[in-house]
This record gives structure tokens, C-alpha cells and sequence, in this order.
């Protein structure tokens, strides 16, 4: 494999439920090279989004290591992996959720300049990356004044101005219906192929699962539940 964006090893999590221990991951492996996408998928609790919490620092794994872009993790949590996920996070991981987390009051364009912004880069090319989703005219119309599809492609947009190595998209159509959905995954798998970046994508939706290049299927593994 080329060098990998991402490198997940031997990736274990536990949750503590009404005094029981719950497992939800155990000796997670794999890895992702620039430009591929895994599709994590799975029943309705079986830690889908703990493992993408993990995978941008917003949760810590009891065991394992996590490399993101030669940046290593383990499960030992001090000021200094604080600050290098937080690094990270700004501008090297995309994070795309089921509802467009948009500023309500900032405009489409001032929300991607924003992003774009935080993660160091100079403005200038907002309108290009709201025309590229196919949202260029509501560039001046604030997120409640657009459609859900209009917003999750804004929050796309976003994504795709920080030009970060990794994205993690958790049910990123979910909210949607079919053919928006359709049409809103048609431009992050166009875009991701575009940039080259890493896409790691938990949905439900096995269509949308299948689009991607390797398939990560966590009832599988285990039977999750309560040790
Ligand atoms: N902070 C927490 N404290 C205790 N248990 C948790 C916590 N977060 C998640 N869990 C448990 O971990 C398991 C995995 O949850 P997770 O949200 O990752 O599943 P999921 O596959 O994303 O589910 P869904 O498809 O319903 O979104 C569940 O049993 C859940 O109850």
C-alpha cells in the first residue's frame, strides 16, 4: 500500500452501561491510503461512531494506536495529544455529520470561509466550492433559509475548503431523501475522488456502502452487548 492517511491498530473500547461493561470495539485493525474510502457499517449500536469519535480524538480507545497523517495516538491521554488532535482536527480531518453543523448566523459563503480560514488557508475560493456542490446562488442565503440538501452540500463544501487528508462522514445523507441523497453522495464521492483525500464513511445505507472501496462491517466482528 502506498503511505497510509490513516493506520488503526489493535483498536479496543468499552463503555461502562448501568455498572456493566459494554465492548464495542476489540483489536481493531486496518488501514487507508490517499484517495481510498472504507465504508463502516453495521447494526444500530454496534459502534459505528465511537469508532469515528476515536478517529478524531473526541473519544480515547481504552487499547490501540491511531496514526493520522504520521501522527500517532494511544490511549494515553496528556496536554500534548490534546493539543495535536486539536491541531488535527482544524486542519487535517473533515468531519461530516447526518445534520449540516452550519453556523446559523453566517452565510453559506461566510461558513465555508470560515472553515476554510481555521484551517490556514486564505480566503478567496469560497463561491468556488459552494458552485462546485452546485450551490453558487445560495452563497448569500443564511442555512435556514436553504433546503437540507442545499445545507448538508454546504457542509461538503466546508469539508472539501479545509483540503484535509481525512474525512469522517457519519450517516452524512441520512436526513435526506432518496434522490437528494443520491445526488448529495454523488458529489462527495466526485470531490473526495477529485482531492485524494481519505474518506472513512459509517452509514446504514448499503447502497451508499457499496460505493465506497473497502467495507468494514462491525456486527460482524463481534455481537457488541453487554459483557
Ligand atoms: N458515552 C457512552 N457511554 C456509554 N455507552 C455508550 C456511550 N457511547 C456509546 N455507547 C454505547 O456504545 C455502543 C455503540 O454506540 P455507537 O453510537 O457507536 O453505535 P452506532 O453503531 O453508531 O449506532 P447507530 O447506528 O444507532 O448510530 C452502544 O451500545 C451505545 O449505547
Amino acid at each position: 500500500m502506498a503511505d497510509p492517511v490513516l493506520v488503526v491498530e489493535r483498536l479496543s473500547k468499552r463503555f461502562s452501561s448501568g455498572g456493566q461493561p459494554v465492548t464495542v470495539l476489540t483489536d481493531l485493525s486496518f488501514n487507508l491510503a490517499k484517495g481510498e474510502s472504507l465504508a463502516v457499517v453495521g447494526r444500530s449500536g454496534s459502534g459505528k461512531s465511537t469508532l469515528l469519535n476515536l478517529l478524531c480524538g473526541l473519544q480515547v480507545p481504552d487499547k490501540g494506536n491511531i496514526t493520522v497523517t504520521g501522527e500517532s495516538f494511544s490511549e494515553s491521554v496528556n496536554s500534548d495529544s490534546d493539543a495535536r488532535w486539536t491541531e488535527l482536527r482544524r486542519r487535517s480531518i473533515g468531519v461530516v455529520f447526518q445534520q449540516a453543523n452550519l453556523m446559523p448566523a453566517l452565510s453559506l459563503e461566510d461558513n465555508v470561509r470560515l472553515r476554510s480560514h481555521l484551517a490556514g488557508h486564505a480566503a478567496g475560493h469560497e463561491r468556488g466550492w459552494l458552485e462546485r456542490l452546485g450551490i453558487g446562488a445560495e452563497a448569500d442565503r443564511y442555512p435556514d433559509q436553504v433546503s437540507g440538501g442545499q445545507a448538508q452540500r454546504a457542509a461538503l463544501a466546508m469539508v472539501f475548503a479545509m483540503a484535509p487528508a481525512v474525512i469522517l462522514a457519519d450517516e452524512p445523507t441520512g436526513s435526506l431523501d432518496r434522490n437528494t441523497a443520491d445526488e448529495v453522495a454523488d458529489c462527495l464521492f466526485a470531490m473526495q475522488r477529485d482531492s485524494g483525500c481519505a474518506l472513512v464513511l459509517a452509514t446504514h445505507d448499503r447502497e451508499l456502502a457499496s460505493r465506497c472501496d473497502h467495507l468494514l462491517d462491525l456486527s460482524a466482528l463481534h455481537l457488541g452487548g453487554t459483557d
